[in-house]
C-alpha cells in the first residue's frame, strides 16, 4: 500500500504540507494498522489520504529543459530540411505570427495544457521576439500551475525583415519582460516556497544576435541574476556560419563566453559537435547542456554523445525542442536519448572489439530517468527544490497508473515486479497512464475527472471506447 497526503488546514507536519513541500516519508506502509498509526502520528484527516492501488506509483515530474512554445503548431511537420533552411522556411514564418496577441491566445493554452498532460511539471520555454505574447505565455504558465522559465527571444541580425528587432528595442523590451515576470509573483510571500515562473534571457543563437546585443544581454542577466538559454553547436552549417561571423574567435562556445553569456545558470541546447577545448570551457563555466535527441534525429543535426558529457562532469538534462523535435513528451525524449546513446556506441566500436552481447556503455534506465528529472533540475538550478522526493523538496510529481483505461502497457502478474513495470511505463507508457500531475503539491492535470474541464471531458469521452475499463470515463460507476 502506498499513500500520500496533502493538507490545507494545519501547519503541523504533513505528507505534503500547505506550501507544497514533502514533510515526511514513511517506508513499508503495508497494512491498514500501520497506516492508521501514521495518520494519528502525523495528525492528518483520513479523508485526505490518497491510496494508490497495487501497481500505481509516484515519480518526480518531468523537466523539459528546452522547448519552443511558439513552434507547437508545426510539431510533426517540416522535417525535410537542415537547421538553417528549416528555420527560414518553416519556423521564422510561424514565429512571426505571434506579433498578434490573439494568435498567442489561441496557441499557448493548448501548449501548456498538453505539456502538463504529458507530465512536464517544469518547462524551459522559448517564446518569440514579441513582448506582449511572451508576457501572456508567462501569465498562462503561472495560471495553469506549471513551473516555467519563459524567454522572450532576442534577434537583431541575420533574420527575416518581418521578424527582427532593433538592438535598442530588443534590450529595452527584454528588461521590461524580465521585470514583468518577476512581478507576477510579487505578492506571494516566499514562505509559500519557490516561485513558479522565472524569466530567462534568450538570445536565439549567435547567428541572429549582434555582438552588442549579446553583450547587453549578458549584462542584463548579471543585473537581475538571471538564467540564460540559447543554442550551441547543433548543426555543421550553423557552426561554419558562426566561424564566418566571428573569425577572430576560436570556436562557437568561446563566442558566447566572449560576450558574457556563460555561467552556472546557462542552458545551451544541443551541444552535439563540441571540440575537447569547448567541453573543457563548458565544464569550467559549469553551464548545462539540454540534450534534445528527438530534434537531433528529426532534422538530422547529429547524435550527441551524452556519455562523454557526463564523463566530463557536465550537467545534462533533456529537452523536447518543439518543433525541431516533433513530440511534446519527455517520455519520447527519454526513448530517443536511449537510442542515441546506442547509436554513439555502435558507431564508435568495431563489433569485433566490443561484442554487442557484452555490456556496453549506453545510457541506463536510472541514468535516463535522472536526466529527465534531477538532471533537468540541476540545469535550472532548482536541484535543492525539485527533481526527487527528499523531505523538504516541493512535491512535483506524477501518479502513474499502469492499469489505466486503454493503457498501452500489458502487465503480466506472474512476471512483473515494480522495476519491470516502471521500465514498461518509461518505454511504452503515455499520458493515459498519468492519473494525476502535481506541481508544488497541487494537482494541475491528469486523467481523473476532477482535474478536467467540461470540454476536455467530452473530448476524452469521445476518444474512449467505453470498453468497461477501470477509469471513470469507461465505467462511470467505478
Ligand atoms: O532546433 C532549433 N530550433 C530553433 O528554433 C533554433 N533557432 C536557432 N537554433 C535553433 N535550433
Ligand atoms: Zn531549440
Amino acid at each position: 500500500m502506498t499513500d500520500f497526503h496533502r493538507s490545507k488546514h494545519s501547519t503541523g507536519k504533513r505528507g505534503v504540507d500547505i506550501s507544497g513541500k514533502i514533510a515526511f516519508l514513511e517506508k513499508n506502509v503495508l497494512d491498514e494498522i500501520t497506516l492508521n498509526h501514521i495518520i494519528s502520528q502525523w495528525e492528518f484527516p483520513e479523508q485526505e489520504v490518497i491510496r494508490l492501488s497495487k501497481r500505481q506509483f509516484l515519480m518526480p515530474g518531468f523537466i523539459d529543459t528546452h522547448t519552443h512554445a511558439s513552434q507547437y503548431p508545426n510539431a510533426g511537420t517540416g522535417m525535410d530540411l537542415p537547421l538553417l533552411d528549416w528555420l527560414n522556411k518553416y519556423t521564422f514564418p510561424l514565429e512571426q505570427s505571434y506579433s498578434s496577441l490573439s494568435f498567442a491566445e489561441k496557441v499557448y493554452p493548448i501548449v501548456v495544457n498538453n505539456l502538463l498532460r504529458s507530465g512536464t511539471t517544469t518547462a524551459v520555454y522559448f517564446a518569440t521576439i514579441h513582448l506582449e505574447s511572451s508576457k501572456y505565455l508567462a501569465r498562462l504558465v503561472k495560471e495553469k500551475g506549471q513551473r516555467g522559465f519563459i524567454g522572450k527571444v532576442n534577434m537583431d541580425c541575420n533574420s527575416p525583415e518581418n521578424y527582427i528587432e532593433s538592438l535598442d528595442n530588443s534590450v529595452k523590451s527584454t528588461e521590461e519582460f524580465v521585470k514583468y515576470v518577476l512581478n507576477l509573483e510579487k505578492d506571494e510571500g516566499r514562505e509559500n516556497g519557490s516561485r513558479l515562473v522565472y524569466p530567462i534571457i534568450t538570445p536565439r543563437f549567435a547567428i541572429t544576435c549582434t555582438s552588442q546585443l549579446m553583450n547587453s544581454l549578458g549584462l542584463l542577466a548579471k543585473k537581475y541574476n538571471m538564467p540564460i538559454q540559447s543554442h550551441l553547436s547543433e548543426n555543421i552549417g550553423e557552426i561554419n556560419f558562426i566561424s564566418e561571423l566571428f573569425p577572430h574567435l576560436p570556436d562557437y562556445t568561446t563566442v558566447y563566453d566572449h560576450h558574457g553569456l556563460l555561467n552556472e545558470k546557462t542552458i545551451m541546447a544541443h551541444g552535439i559537435h563540441l571540440s575537447s577545448k569547448e567541453l573543457k570551457l563548458i565544464k569550467e563555466r559549469n553551464i548545462g547542456i539540454s540534450h534534445c535527441p528527438t530534434s537531433n534525429f528529426a532534422i538530422c543535426s547529429g547524435v550527441c554523445n551524452v556519455r562523454q558529457l557526463l564523463d566530463e562532469g557536465i550537467k545534462v538534462g533533456l529537452g523536447t525542442d518543439l518543433s525541431g523535435g516533433y513530440s511534446k513528451s519527455i517520455l519520447n525524449a527519454i526513448r530517443n536519448a536511449n537510442i542515441a546513446s546506442r547509436v554513439v556506441f555502435m558507431a564508435s566500436s568495431k563489433v569485433d572489439d566490443k561484442p554487442l552481447n557484452k555490456s556496453f556503455p549506453h545510457l541506463t534506465l536510472p541514468e535516463l530517468t535522472y536526466l529527465a528529472t534531477m538532471g533537468g533540475a540541476e540545469l535550472i538550478n532548482l536541484d535543492k527544490i525539485i527533481g526527487n522526493f527528499l523531505i523538504g523538496k516541493e512535491f512535483d510529481a506524477l501518479l502513474i497508473d499502469p492499469d489505466a483505461c486503454q493503457s498501452p502497457l500489458d502487465i503480466f502478474d506472474d512476471l512483473e515486479d515494480i522495476e519491470r513495470i516502471f521500465e514498461k511505463f518509461i518505454f511504452l507508457g503515455d499520458e493515459r497512464n498519468l492519473k494525476s500531475v502535481y506541481v508544488k503539491g497541487k494537482k494541475v492535470s491528469g486523467t481523473d475527472l476532477e482535474s478536467m474541464n467540461l470540454r476536455e471531458k467530452e473530448l476524452l469521452k469521445n476518444l474512449s471506447k467505453l470498453d468497461g475499463g477501470n477509469c471513470h470515463l469507461c465505467n462511470p460507476n467505478s
